[in-house]
């Protein structure tokens, strides 16, 4: 009897590489009339990473993030969403960025009309729509504020709300800018504890560098529109030389008296 062999064929789906969550090869981007924003900026995130982009005021982090969703166009370069390419002007669900400021995402009458916006623009049915909007008001712990309306809500809870319009819908990939701005202490940490249980995919560009140690298994460093360092997030950030150099500071934490003592 000849045994069959099992092993998967180049041409079975099993055997297909995986592609990475987002992929942005070669990308170059300057606003009208100004020099270039981002330089032949190219980097693979896998999916289910967690990275922190992390840069001084001005070096291009929410740039970056309006390309990735495809708000802007590059100049050169691509960007490729699990694979497909992210092209400028079009709608990717796939992809959900919150805006620096939760006053930019909220429109809406009431926080319900708000999370329902997105789902609403993919098509989905009125029962899907709730459905969607009801598991992100839970997940985000928003479900109490549901009727109210979005400008009357504390700073924390805009920002908790605006996360929920971005998770009714299903978005694999996540990218946070400045996600931790003014908020207090006891909601940052809801928040961090929030982005370490989340399943997704995500990208975070934070001056709140604890955060990042946090949250990020991975960091990239921005500077003058080019990837200056990108690694493990302590060595990264604890290298006070490199940090300054780009206008950073060490992050407390990672200062030598603080550190667990090894004998
Ligand atoms: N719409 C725009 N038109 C012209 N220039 C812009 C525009 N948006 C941003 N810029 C410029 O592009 C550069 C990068 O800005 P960007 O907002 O991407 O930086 P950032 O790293 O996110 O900054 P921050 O840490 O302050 O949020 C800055 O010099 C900024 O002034």
């Amino acid at each position: 009897m000849t045994q069959t062999d099992l092993r998967p064929t180049c041409s079975d789906p099993v055997c297909a590489p995986i592609p990475d969550a987002l992929t942005v090869a070669n990308l170059t981007f300057a606003y009208p009339g100004q020099p270039c924003t981002l330089q032949d900026v190219s980097l693979q995130i896998a999916d289910g990473e967690r990275v922190g982009i992390i840069g001084h005021n001005g070096c291009g982090k929410t740039t970056l993030f309006t390309l990735m969703c495809g708000v802007l166009r590059p100049d050169a370069g691509e960007i490729f969403l699990f694979g497909e390419p992210v092209r400028a002007g079009h709608f990717h669900p796939g992809v959900g960025l919150l805006f620096q400021s939760p006053n930019d995402q909220l429109f809406s009458a009431s926080v319900w009309d708000d999370v329902a916006f997105g789902p609403q623009n993919m098509g989905l049915s009125p029962g899907e729509v709730a459905q969607r909007v009801q598991e992100a008001l839970m997940l985000t712990g928003t479900a109490d504020l549901a009727a109210r309306p979005p400008h009357h809500l504390s700073g924390g809870q805009k920002q908790m709300v605006a996360i929920a319009g971005i998770l009714a819908m299903r978005p694999r990939v996540v990218l946070y800018d400045e996600p931790s701005a003014s908020l207090d202490l006891r909601t940052r940490r809801r928040l961090i504890q929030f982005l370490q249980r989340a399943p997704q995919t995500l990208l975070i560009a934070s001056h709140d560098l604890e955060l990042v140690l946090e949250v990020c298994d991975r960091v990239i460093l921005l500077d003058e529109g080019r990837i200056i360092a990108d690694g493990d997030p302590r060595q990264i950030m604890g290298n006070q030389e490199l940090m300054e150099a780009h206008g950073l500071e060490k992050p407390h934490s990672l200062m030598p008296h603080l550190l667990p003592h090894h004998d």
